[in-house]
């Protein structure tokens, strides 16, 4: 579970971009005699660069922001950024220079960013403030994440690509979930930056887990700003993560179910969190070594588990925001023993513009007794036994240690990767990259072993499947002690939850209910049932939007029982579709799977009172427009200029009549119901739109809807017209006005009662949790 700090820990109130946090912690109180003590003893960095480090560790951290989404989209904000913001923002301040943000050299493309500046030069400043309010509304729709830059490191090294079969294992509240799918939707290399175009729904797929039950509705959360038919999200264990059937047929072909092995997985596990103390100052008052010592058992057994649920060729990132070798190097030696056909993937050449130090070969695992906080160091397990009592228990294992014999190179734990504080100005952190080795290196290798190899050569080759089970009794009888062997789980029974195998070749309306008449446990979630292609509904959507015939319409399920196309229709790629067929979901534990596509507009009348029509009454979301956009006949979109867009963001609900020809027309002549919007690249003399935008619209009798949610029309509004010319924004700016003036209090003053840079917050720091970045 979780090691969740205390109430003190927590802020009393969200402070998002008040990192230098001394409502809890003041400057003097930046000092941990403890902290000091262990990591003088770990030899974690040379003695010059002591100071330097833990000077840093007392400074706030620097702000960092990441342009997220669809990797197009993502391209045009960044540009608005370097181009519209970045040159207002250089000016001398007061005679102070000042720091424009500056892209993090080696995120790829450029898309990620980190500035420095004063609240004061904030409240001055007014082209930082324009650019702050562009940064809060992108941040509220998505297009920006804040997130800490140690943190965005690890999906840049796990290198996804759109058809791998990727798993987070302790993924909320989803920062690097977000980008892993930002990179399974990105054909060609994600880590390189050299992927330009956006794939709408890609082959593979990502199953974000974590055990915590709340924190994965924010993961469920974060994750919607990027619709994927590729997202399955589960609650569940990781170390015991069980084995996921999926049908043969999008493993590799062949008949019956298979269990679902891992190209890609990231174990981003819970940790004491002290490579955040200049974030969670608190850290400061609470830092103790068995917050460290307490984690290393499950955090090996979540790595041996993702060890045994990958691919051969596969690879894994091990990454903690700790700075505690026991919490890391320990884990990483342990877990490649336990697994010998693992390696370490030497890290130092890539990303080459970031700093970093290599893994650490020794270190001395410290412990308090009796309640004393005095720190007593063994260099050895055996010192360590030997000096317990008679009624102490011996909690840790010999796991905790460096390995007395480091002469394997593939293990060399120098091609782990630490990053401190004082490197580039970031938070602490580390990563390991482990791969398996390949098929055919574990066969050659098994039949080299075996005295039987001439017979076995001539057998077919093994299953992927048997490869890694092997492995996994392998594991446990292994030389090197584990904190507890996983066992590997039975197949899931499939009957009550899942369907037949042949599933997709069966008329798919007879899957409908299957899935509901197992609600065990405390898992209360609705089931998953898949409409079949002809239902009237699913024709309607397809209809209404003329979709081309490869839009993959056997994948759209509804979540109820009975397969009632209530209220929204959800669509996944294959392989999601096959893991929900031949899974039983409530084992699973599956909170969400695809994204959502149709959702019912509720109080739309039909001019007509057929079937036909009242089917019509099903509109596209807006946030699934790029999974649908691809499949749309583009005759059937509509053009419309900046004139029109502006009429829609004005006013709610603009008449059909009063827009200007030719669309005018061409809206006039369109049926009541969801219709597509092209804007083309225009600049005129009220805005400019840098890019091909598509929006959907709902067509009522007379007048016209814009199907976005407020805050991405303010965001649209200034990003195209300089100001938010919405309805909503025009009411916020006059209340202010109002609420400024009657209290005579300006908004200058306002701002600085309340102190506070702000972004809308991410949900990792509202969570404040220690123990992550
Ligand atoms: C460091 S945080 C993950 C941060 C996340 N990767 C991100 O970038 O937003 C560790 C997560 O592990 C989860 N966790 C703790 N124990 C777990 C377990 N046994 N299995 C799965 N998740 C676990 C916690 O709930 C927490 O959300």
């Amino acid at each position: 579970m979780t090691r969740r700090k205390k109430a003190a820990w927590r802020p009393k109130s969200s402070k998002p971009w008040n990192d230098n946090r001394t409502d809890i912690v003041s400057p003097e109180q930046m000092k941990n005699a403890n902290l000091e003590k262990y990591y003088k003893m770990q030899n974690i960095l040379p003695a010059e660069e002591w100071n330097a480090f833990m000077e840093r560790l007392k400074m706030p951290l620097p702000t960092t922001f990441r342009v997220a989404g669809f990797r197009e989209t993502a391209t045009v904000l960044n540009d608005l950024i370097k181009t519209t913001y970045i040159p207002t923002l250089s000016n001398a301040i007061d005679g102070e220079e000042v720091e424009p943000p500056a892209q993090l050299p080696w995120y790829p493309d450029g898309l990620a960013w980190q500035f420095n500046v004063s609240k004061q030069v904030l409240r001055k400043n007014p082209d930082f403030k324009r650019f702050h309010s562009f940064l809060v509304f992108e941040t509220e729709i998505g297009n920006i994440s804040r997130q800490e830059a140690v943190s965005m490191l690890p999906p840049l090294l796990l290198d996804v690509q759109p058809h791998h079969v990727v798993m987070d294992m302790c993924a909320a509240p989803g920062s690097k979930t977000a980008q892993l799918l930002e990179a399974l939707h990105t054909p060609s290399s994600a880590s390189t930056g050299t992927g330009t175009g956006t794939t709408a729904i890609p082959p593979g797929l990502l199953l974000a887990n974590d055990s915590d039950h709340k924190r994965t509705h924010l993961l469920i959360h974060q994750s919607a700003r990027l619709p994927s038919p590729s997202l399955l999200v589960t609650n569940l264990d990781a170390s015991i993560f069980p084995t996921i059937r999926v049908g043969a047929e999008c493993v590799g072909g062949g008949n019956g179910t298979r269990q679902l092995l891992f190209d890609r997985i990231l174990c981003d596990v819970p940790c004491s969190g002290d490579g955040t103390l200049r974030k969670n100052v608190g850290i400061w008052l609470k830092w103790g070594v068995g917050d460290g010592n307490g984690l290393h058992s499950l955090q090996l057994r979540i790595l041996q588990r993702a060890m045994r649920l990958l691919k051969p060729g596969g690879r894994i990132v091990y990454s903690t925001c700790s700075l505690n070798p026991i919490e890391n190097e320990a884990v990483v030696a342990a877990a490649l023993r336990s697994m010998p056909d693992f390696m370490l993937v030497p890290t130092s050449s890539s990303l080459p513009s970031l700093h970093r130090r290599p893994g650490l070969k020794s270190w001395t695992p410290a412990f308090t007794f009796g309640g004393k906080r005095e720190l007593q160091f063994f260099a050895t397990y055996s010192e360590y036994v030997a000096a317990l009592g008679e009624k102490d228990e011996k909690k840790y294992t010999e796991s905790m240690w460096p390995p007395e014999d480091q002469s394997e190179e593939a293990w060399d734990l120098t091609r782990c990767m630490r990053i401190y504080p004082h490197l580039q100005d970031t938070g602490g952190f580390f990563i390991a990259v482990l791969e398996k080795k390949a098929l055919e290196t574990l066969e050659l290798k098994k039949r080299q072993a075996d005295d039987t190899a001439p017979e076995i050569a001539t057998k077919k080759p093994k299953l992927e499947e048997d490869v890694v089970l092997s492995d996994a009794a392998g594991a446990e009888s292994s030389a090197i002690p584990t904190p507890s062997a996983v066992k590997e789980e039975e197949k899931p029974d499939v009957k009550g939850g899942g369907v037949p195998n042949n599933a997709k070749s069966l008329p798919l309306n007879k899957t409908k209910g299957k899935q509901s008449e197992e609600t065990g446990g405390t898992f209360k979630e609705n089931p998953y049932t898949f409409l079949s292609p002809d239902d009237p509904i699913v024709k309607a959507c397809i209809d209404k939007l003329h979709l081309i015939p490869s839009f993959p319409d056997s994948n759209i399920f509804v979540r109820n029982p009975f397969g009632e196309p209530a209220r929204s229709l959800y669509l996944t790629n294959d392989i999601v579709q096959s893991v929900i067929l031949n899974n039983d979901y409530n084992k699973i534990r599956l909170m969400t799977a695809g994204t959502k596509l149709f959702v019912k507009q509720e109080g739309a009348k039909s001019s007509a009172d057929d079937s036909e029509e009242s089917n019509s009454k099903f509109r596209i979301l807006s946030e699934g427009l790029p999974v649908v956009y691809p499949f749309v006949k583009p005759e059937t979109v509509m053009d419309a200029n900046l004139v029109t867009l502006r009429s829609l963001l004005e006013v709610y609900h603009p008449l059909c009549e009063n827009f200007q020809q030719p669309f005018k027309d061409a809206i006039v002549a369109r049926s009541s119901g969801c219709h597509i919007l092209r804007f083309s690249e225009e600049k005129n003399d009220s805005g400019s739109l840098t890019h091909e935008l598509v929006l959907p619209i709902w067509k009522s009798s007379v007048s016209l809807s814009l199907m976005i949610d407020k805050k991405a029309k303010s965001a649209l509004s200034l990003r195209v017209f300089g100001q938010d010319i919405t309805t909503a924004g025009r009411e916020a700016a006059s209340n202010q006005k109002v609420r400024a003036t009657s209290s005579g209090t300006s908004i200058a003053a306002k701002d600085e009662e309340t102190d506070q840079v702000v972004i809308a917050e991410d949900p990792e720091q509202a969570n404040d949790s220690v123990n992550e970045t």
